[in-house]
């Protein structure tokens, strides 16, 4: 198994206002193996760096190398997720896509929490629907042409099949740096070694004892794709719960509520409840805004104040 970057790794300068100028210090972190990075500098070089556990350093990150020294470039984005313990981890930095991956087994609500969260972190989020190949896809796919294609791309794929590719590839060669975020099962892996065949990584092994799967990657990648773009391999990540962001503002990102972004509510802070003089309610009783869409809207809301108290009684930063 191969989870190093391809040797024709060719680096952008770093983006993120770096005063370095020199190409043999400057450099990107493609690899994460807990104790050491491995850094490929503006000249195509690479090679390890040893770090500590806790240094905060992830994949995506700009750095100037002085021997054993990493210094971080300023991040021009940051992709945080919140495990179910608590602990706040950084996924990567400098993404600039998320590309959430679903099938028939996908579980409802997920999408719209990633495209939230890719959102809030500025990031520009994308579906893909994988599976294509089986015949139940299709109303799954027509349902979410329905709810999403106004608001980010729409992929359909086969990964196993490796139909559709094309799209998805062309909207990644644009020089995005992206990450797959699916549910267990999804085809993650799967979409991974289509795009980027010299990963190989190890698909549908079942391994834990819930048999539902376990991702066998055990170092945080960056791998580039051969027309441009790049894509992030980091084990585990299939969910999170939302960082960063407060419920009065959880309507300016949900999928389909955009557009109305610009109504005007009586109450500036309002969540769109039951509030007095409420736009949004008012477009949901007018059939504007979907009445499923708004429930949705709803249970989200209800996580991210739930979230929001939970972090504060903890004393989590939030
Ligand atoms: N029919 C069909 N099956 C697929 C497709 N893509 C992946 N699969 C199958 O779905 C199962 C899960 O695929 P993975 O790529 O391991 O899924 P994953 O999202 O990486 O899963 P985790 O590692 O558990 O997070 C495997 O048995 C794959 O063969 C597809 O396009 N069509
Ligand atoms: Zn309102």
């Amino acid at each position: 198994m191969n989870h190093g970057a391809s040797s024709s790794h060719r680096l952008k300068s770093p983006q993120s206002g770096s005063a370095c100028t020199d190409p043999t210090c400057c450099g990107l972190i493609t690899a994460h193996h807990g104790v050491e990075v491995e850094v490929v500098f503006t000249t195509g070089k690479r090679r390890m760096v040893r770090v500590k556990r806790s240094s905060g350093h992830v994949v995506g990150d700009d750095v100037e190398v002085a021997g054993e020294m990493l210094r971080r470039l300023p991040r021009r984005t940051e992709l945080r997720r919140r495990d179910g313990g608590g602990g706040i981890h950084l996924v990567a930095a400098n993404l600039d896509v998320l590309g959430i991956v679903v099938a028939l087994n996908s579980s409802p609500g997920f999408i719209d929490r990633a495209i939230v969260a890719a959102r809030v972190a500025q990031l520009q989020p994308f579906v893909v629907v994988n599976k294509c190949d089986l015949d139940d896809t299709a109303a799954l796919l027509a349902d979410l042409h329905r709810i999403y294609a106004d608001s980010l791309p729409v992929f359909a794929i086969s990964a196993m099949d490796r139909t559709g590719l094309a799209p998805l590839q062309a909207f990644l060669n644009q020089g995005h740096r992206g990450v797959f975020v699916g549910s267990s099962g999804v085809g993650k892996s799967s979409l991974l070694n289509a795009l980027c065949p010299e990963i190989n990584l190890k698909v549908g092994k079942v391994s834990d004892h819930n048999g539902l799967g376990r991702h066998t990657t055990t170092v945080s990648t960056l791998h580039p794709l051969s027309g441009g773009g790049e894509l992030v391999d980091t084990p585990g990540f299939r969910d999170f719960g939302l960082v960063d962001i407060l419920a009065e503002e959880l309507a300016i990102h949900f999928p389909g509520f955009e557009e109305h972004g610009e109504v005007s509510c009586r109450f500036r802070n309002c969540r769109h409840r039951t509030e007095p003089g409420c736009a949004i309610t008012k477009l949901v009783e007018s059939g504007q805004i979907p009445a499923d869409r708004y429930a949705v809207y709803l249970k989200l809301l209800g996580e991210v104040e739930a979230d929001q108290s939970e972090a504060r009684s903890k004393g989590w930063k939030n």
